[in-house]
């Protein structure tokens, strides 16, 4: 049976594109058939972080009744399918974002999971990603205006009969035994499904069009990310030697030696 979940914020620029980019394709390589969708019709760029642009066929295409949406899956990173959305004007204001709902039904068969990158604000675009999947994952950053953004788009979602999953908590400063999960889960009243640290490597590996998760897979978002598409795809993730834990690992050997010599 097929899950469909909706990535979404309220404010933007929270990481939701980020979120997509990389859980998608951790998913896939969970061995969960994956296709992600960049649903943000207006000012789309999933296609920009996995190096999938000028295409002829993109969701503007399909929104706009002139192609199949078959036509517009492409390959990315670990196994998962990508349908990219055009970035031009014209694309946009010729896209009916009420056809979304005909899209999935025509994708269900194929796939385990598909993820919708949702725009942000609450505008129709907005809402029609937020009825149609089985769960919403609100990508929120710790600081107030992103958490009242995302309990609007709790409320709305709530409000249009759909359901919320669980919040991810993106650019988090500091360790995240600091991070006071329990508090934010009662500020949102929703589960928290992970935590991601503040790391540059995020803004290096989209620059290098690329998810972090493939570009820095030992990084510290990396892992937050692996450790949540374990728990989305159902599987036990186990933590995989890291830099740091090589790098501690010479360090103590280098040590050892040097008083076993001494
Ligand atoms: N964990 C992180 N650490 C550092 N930078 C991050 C992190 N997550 C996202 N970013 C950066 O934040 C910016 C916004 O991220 P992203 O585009 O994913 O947000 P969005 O919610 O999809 O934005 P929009 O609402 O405009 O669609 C990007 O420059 C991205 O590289």
């Amino acid at each position: 049976m097929v899950k469909v979940y909706t990535i979404a914020s309220g404010k933007g620029g929270t990481g939701k594109t980020t979120v997509t980019a990389n859980l998608g394709p951790m998913l896939a390589q969970y061995g969960k058939k994956t296709c992600i969708l960049d649903a943000d019709v207006g000012m789309a760029n999933l296609g920009l972080i996995l190096g999938l642009e000028n295409l002829p066929v993109t969701l503007h295409e399909v929104l706009s009744g002139k192609a199949r949406v078959r036509d517009a899956i492409y390959d990315g990173p670990l196994g998962v399918k990508v349908v990219p959305c055009g970035l031009s004007l014209q694309g946009f204001q010729q896209s009916n974002p009420d056809r979304l709902k005909d899209i999935m039904t025509d994708l269900v068969s194929e796939f385990d999971i598909l993820v919708l990158d949702a725009p942000a604000g609450i505008s129709r675009d907005g809402v029609i990603p937020l009825t149609i999947a089985d769960g919403v994952i609100l990508v929120v950053n710790p600081e107030i205006s992103s958490i009242v953004d995302a309990l609007k788009t709790k409320i709305l979602t709530e409000t249009v009969g759909g359901h919320i999953e669980g919040a991810i908590i993106n650019r988090v400063g500091g360790s995240e035994d600091e991070f006071n999960r329990a508090q934010m889960e009662k500020l949102l009243g929703v589960r928290v499904l992970g935590v991601i640290p503040e790391d540059p490597n995020v803004r290096r590996a989209s620059a290098g069009r690329s998810p972090i998760v493939i570009k820095y897979p030992t990084s510290r978002a990396s892992r937050a990310f692996k450790r949540i598409s374990a728990d989305v795809a159902g599987i036990e993730y186990i933590e995989e030697e890291t830099e740091a834990a090589r790098e501690g690992f010479v360090d103590r050997l280098a040590r050892a030696l040097f008083r076993a010599k001494a």
